[in-house]
């Protein structure tokens, strides 16, 4: 049976995983780190994916390979493909200023009608996050650069370019050279930009070269073409990374890392993941998005034609990272001591924005502790705090879901931080809620693994030439029936305390 690829080029890592693609079983994997920051040079995602490719026994053999990949990044590309600076990621805030006055200025003035008007236009309410913000931010802060933008795409689009055998005109790495015209993206990392509309022109999605032209000034920049759910985007190039095979192996669309994970869990409508990762999200598929507004809930394109509704912290793992530096312990002991101290760490509460935030939406804010009192200045008190404090941002971020009409009938806990046993015995106490976990895996990847998958099917054989007869619409064929197996489902242990006690001190920052 022919193998697939999936790649997740997250913010802190890049993670591969060979899988069959008949069957879905897992064949091999391998990863390797990113540099710490919230700008890079997207050379880093370059040199860790061939990295991660090596330690997983390289890329030969596989028939089709998809890119997940950390959402919102904003790589702005030269007429001749070089990267103009380092990528702004998702979780660089300096752009707040520029998302509120582009928020201002589609509200004619009137911050509530603007927040309105961008929630009904792409689904979103700006923040600092999003890729539109950035280019306002570059125009106003480097013109420079800003007029030297001919391309803008993003984190997942530039690799699946580069894996093309695309890239910088000279550059020994990208044997076809700098060709703009053939970057592409797919729906849910489109959405997530700013400026493309996933429920636009009846259904089928459209940029909207007017919010882009808002934003950076002019709207003569080629944008990736957005490929549907099973349209592959070209064949990987055989003199890079050891992508080899004969005919080249096909490349899917890609997805944004949620919904990767969404396609990777197997999520249906009713199914809520909360993913602990860099970021922390909330998110749920559904048929339509809603546009919410208050901006809690953005709302977000899927990776198979349906919607994806998320609410994202920029507080999560590296909370706890934090509590560990500061403790000098490892996850494992960071999770013991947490599980000394009881339900409610005795008032001890942390407010986490150590990175400012952005749901709800304070980009410079700073985390606080309140209730420091001679009883609770323990080591297990404070390491329950970071704990409790990350688990009710999310929390709150699963209200918000439900508030814009979300079912919530099951919900799963997923990203490298769900491995805690500590994050494991309290969320069901903070979300009141039975958890489902699956077992530890690489859902982002998975996902990229399942939809390489899928686009092989449609392409009707392995080694198959790429087609567009499917371009824009699902393809007839379904991906392939893989889903998580389950490894424990958590009781509901319900402590309404705990995020009373956080919800008195929340706003007080
Ligand atoms: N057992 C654990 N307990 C707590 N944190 C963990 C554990 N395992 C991994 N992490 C944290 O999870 C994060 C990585 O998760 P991951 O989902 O891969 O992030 P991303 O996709 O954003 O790169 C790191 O911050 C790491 O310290
Ligand atoms: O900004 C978002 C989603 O809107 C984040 O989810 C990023 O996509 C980063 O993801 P991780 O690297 O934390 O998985």
């Amino acid at each position: 049976m022919p193998l697939v690829a999936g790649v997740d080029t997250s913010t802190q890592s890049c993670k591969i995983v060979v899988r069959d693609a008949a069957t879905g079983e897992l064949v091999r994997s391998g990863s390797a780190k990113h540099p710490d920051g919230t700008e890079i040079h997207p050379d880093h995602w370059w040199s860790a994916f061939t990295q991660a490719a090596d330690a997983a026994g390289g890329l030969a053999d596989v028939a089709a390979i998809a890119v997940g990949g950390q959402q919102h990044g904003m790589v702005a590309l030269d007429a001749e493909g070089r990267v103009i600076r380092d990528a702004l990621l998702w979780n660089d805030t300096r752009s707040a200023g520029a998302a509120e006055a582009l928020i201002s200025e589609l509200g004619d003035g009137d911050r509530a009608v603007g927040s309105q008007r961008w929630a009904d236009a792409v689904g979103s309410v700006l923040v600092a996050s999003l890729t539109v913000t950035k280019l306002r931010w570059l125009r106003d802060a480097e013109p420079e650069n800003a007029a030297r933008v001919a391309a803008v795409a993003l984190p997942h689009d530039w690799l699946s370019w580069r894996i093309a055998g695309y890239g910088p005109a000279g550059d020994p790495s990208a044997p076809l050279g700098p060709d703009l015209n053939a970057l592409f993206t797919d729906r849910s990392d489109a959405s997530g930009t700013g400026y493309y509309d996933a429920q636009g022109a009846n259904g089928a999605g459209e940029y909207r070269p007017d919010l882009l032209r808002m934003a950076l000034g002019r709207d003569d920049v080629v944008l990736p073409r957005v490929l549907g759910p099973a349209e592959s985007g070209g064949v990987a190039h055989p003199s890079v990374a050891g992508v080899d095979v004969d005919g080249g192996a096909l490349i899917g669309p890609g997805a944004g890392d949620n919904a990767g994970a969404a396609l990777g869990v197997g999520m249906t409508p009713g199914d809520v993941a909360i993913s602990i990762g860099t970021s922390g999200v909330v998110s749920a598929v559904a048929p339509r998005r809603t546009a919410d507004g208050s901006g809690a809930i953005n709302g977000f394109a899927d990776a198979a034609g349906n919607a994806l509704m998320l609410a994202v912290t920029l507080n999560a793992a590296r909370v706890l990272d934090a509590a560990r530096e500061v403790l000098g312990v490892d996850v494992d002991e960071l999770a013991a001591l947490a599980l000394r101290a009881p339900a409610g760490s005795d008032g001890l509460v942390l407010v986490p924005y150590l990175e400012g935030e952005r749901t709800p939406n304070r980009p410079d804010a700073t985390g606080t502790l309140h209730g420091i009192r001679l009883a609770t200045s323990t080591r297990p008190h404070l390491a329950r705090a970071y704990v409790e404090g990350m688990l009710c941002g999310l929390a709150d971020g699963l209200d918000a879901l439900r508030a814009q009409g979300v079912p919530v009938e099951r919900v799963m806990l997923i990203g490298g931080a769900a491995q805690s046993p500590a994050v494991q015995e309290i969320a069901p106490q903070v979300f009141g809620l039975p958890i489902a976990v699956p077992e530890p895996g690489e859902y982002v990847a998975d996902g990229a693994a399942r939809q390489a998958a899928w686009v092989l099917a449609a392409a009707g054989a392995a080694g198959a030439t790429p087609t567009t007869a499917d371009a824009g619409a699902p393809s007839a064929l379904a991906p392939p029936d893989w889903s998580a197996t389950i490894s424990a489902t958590l009781p509901a242990d319900p402590r309404p305390e705990i995020r009373e006690q956080y919800a008195k001190v929340r706003d007080l920052a």
